[in-house]
């Protein structure tokens, strides 16, 4: 599937310029959007006892009035249902005028087990909750449990942020026309659409091309051509070395998750950097991953210019507070030619009182590419005006947050959203909540070291190491740790290396 996400705004405007060049008008859109509709309702339903078409008041309607019409063609058993007349001289009415069926008022839908909905109340011109008949039509589709084909988006869902503010349909197919919206893929939305079927509608690629969308389904596609893979000729320091951050000795656990996520990612080679009181218990859970004594900011600074790591990760299991500030803006500062940082967890939350200094250290001149890794709640520790703005879609504040700090984004949870400062985002959506266990994320900030480590830039190398975590979580299944997960990455890593080198 293509990886750009289009807002509504885009979506009009992609119509817009599509029409204006051809070969299609609005109305020729409008048949081929109804089109792919009902092919999609007569491959999923052949044996539907009775279609109900739902038609709303703009175009997302007049899609339904030639979905109608052409199941009625086809011989199926179709009734239709509008909660109002389209806006007389729009392609909609057009298409109800068109339409051999008579609809009846939406007040008076009954539909019986055995039935399918076909749902074109609302699509992209949603602007405020469904009330009314719809929402009468919504919740009585939905206590009778009848399958629902969605056209374009589901009613009731936000197509630019995915949001739910009234009732709304739950689909089990959503067709959706040129590219999907962020609403198909941000929660609550994603769970609202079943499954997504994108249908060409004669827009143009070169169309889509002139938008210059920055927002992107996090996909292989969008990085592969960055993913590192190794030279005949390599050698342990060439595939990367990261540097990891321990906590004291009751809390070492995280940074040898994290250790274990950058090594399997395919880095040469790993150290853990540990207070002195901690290097017993690191040692006696260490192999093939180095050690090194780093309590003070001098012997990081004397790590850093002797061993020349390429990326580093603070935060999981560090501690809270002046030390891991210290350390963070000293490698921030070094200049050693570290390519990246990745701060999580303690690491965060330690610059909640000061977050301007770290945004202001990731700014500076040949500073290495900062990632911040935040969950809601470190997000809203670091940017608390953001979190509590209502109104912003998880995609906005994520833009808003990489733009502010001056780094990659990972802003976590089950619809991850990765953000760069330039303005690129990407939606992940292959995750599952086996995902959702302690030390999950610990073993995702070193992945994403891993790959920065490698050579690839900090967006590409957030959204790999995302979405290759969500891949291994989902595959793994019930009964994940985070222990397993780093076990779980050659098998991954395998296919998307033979992917890169095709
Ligand atoms: N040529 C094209 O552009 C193509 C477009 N295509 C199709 O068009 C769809 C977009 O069409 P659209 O822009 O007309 O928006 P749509 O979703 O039908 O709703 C707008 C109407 O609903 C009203 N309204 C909104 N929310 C409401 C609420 N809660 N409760 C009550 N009313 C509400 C709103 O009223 P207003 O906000 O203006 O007061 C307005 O009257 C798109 O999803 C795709 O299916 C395809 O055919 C491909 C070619
Ligand atoms: N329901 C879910 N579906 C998919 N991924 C999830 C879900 N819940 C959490 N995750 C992922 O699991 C990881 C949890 O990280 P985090 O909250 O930092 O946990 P920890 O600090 O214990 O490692 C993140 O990558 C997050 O995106
Ligand atoms: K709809």
């Amino acid at each position: 599937m293509k990886t750009e996400l289009l807002s509504p705004t885009e979506m009009a405007e992609a119509d817009r310029r599509a029409i204006v060049g051809g070969p299609f008008d609005g109305m020729g859109l409008m048949r081929n959007a109804g089109t792919a509709v009902a092919r999609e309702v007569m491959r999923h339903y052949p044996a539907a006892e009775q279609v109900h078409v739902l038609c709303g008041p703009g175009n997302n309607g007049g899609d339904g009035y030639v979905v109608a019409g052409l199941l009625a063609e086809s011989g199926m058993a179709v009734s239709l249902w509008a909660s109002e007349e389209p806006r007389p001289g729009s392609d909609a009415a057009v298409a109800a005028a068109e339409c051999p069926l008579q609809p009846a008022p939406l007040a008076a839908l009954d539909a019986d087990a055995g039935a399918v909905i076909v749902d074109a109340l609302y699509g992209a011109g949603l602007s405020r909750p469904v009330e009314g008949d719809s929402a009468r039509a919504i919740e009585l589709v939905t206590a009778r449990g009848l399958p629902v084909v969605a056209i374009d988006l589901p009613s009731g869902v936000s197509g630019a942020s995915g949001k739910i503010t009234g009732p709304a349909f739950r689909a089990a197919l959503t067709v959706t026309f040129a590219r999907r919206k962020p609403g198909h893929l941000l929660l609550p939305g994603r769970d609202h659409c079943g499954e997504v079927v994108l249908a060409d509608i004669g827009i143009p690629d070169a169309v889509i091309a002139e938008l210059n969308v920055r927002t992107f389904a996090n996909a292989p596609k969008l990085w592969l051509p960055h993913f590192p893979v190794p030279g005949v000729d390599t050698h342990k320091y060439r595939r990367g070395h990261v540097g990891i951050f321990s906590g004291g000795p009751a809390s070492t656990g995280a940074a040898r998750l994290s250790a274990l996520g950058a090594a399997r990612s395919g880095a040469g080679a790993v150290t853990v950097l540990s207070p002195a009181n901690a290097l017993a218990v690191n040692a006696m859970h260490l192999t093939s991953i180095m050690l090194r004594k780093a309590d003070e900011v001098s012997e990081l600074g004397a790590y850093l210019a002797d061993r020349r790591p390429s990326a580093l990760v603070l935060g999981p299991g560090f501690g809270v507070g002046d030390k891991a500030r210290e350390f963070t803006l000293a490698v921030l500062a070094s200049r050693s030619g570290a390519g990246g940082m990745v701060l999580d967890a303690d690491g965060i939350t330690s610059f909640r009182d000061e977050p301007a200094a770290l945004f202001e250290a990731a700014d500076a001149e040949g500073a290495p590419a900062l990632v911040l890794t935040p969950h809601d709640g470190e997000f809203a520790r670091l940017f608390p005006d953001l979190a509590s703005e209502e109104d912003l879609s998880k995609l906005e504040r994520s833009r808003e947050a990489a733009a502010r700090a001056h780094g990659v984004v990972i802003a976590k949870g089950a619809d991850t959203v990765i953000a760069a400062p330039d303005g690129r985002a990407a939606i992940n959506s292959n995750g599952a909540p086996w995902l959702a266990t302690a030390g999950s994320g610990d073993v995702l900030a070193g992945l994403v070291a891993g790959l920065l480590a490698q050579g690839m830039p900090a967006f590409e190398a957030a959204c790999a190491a995302v979405w290759m975590h969500a891949e291994v979580g989902s595959r793994f299944g019930p009964g994940l740790i985070a222990e397993d997960l780093p076990q779980a990455i050659p098998p991954v890593l395998a296919e998307l290396v033979a992917a890169a080198r095709r």
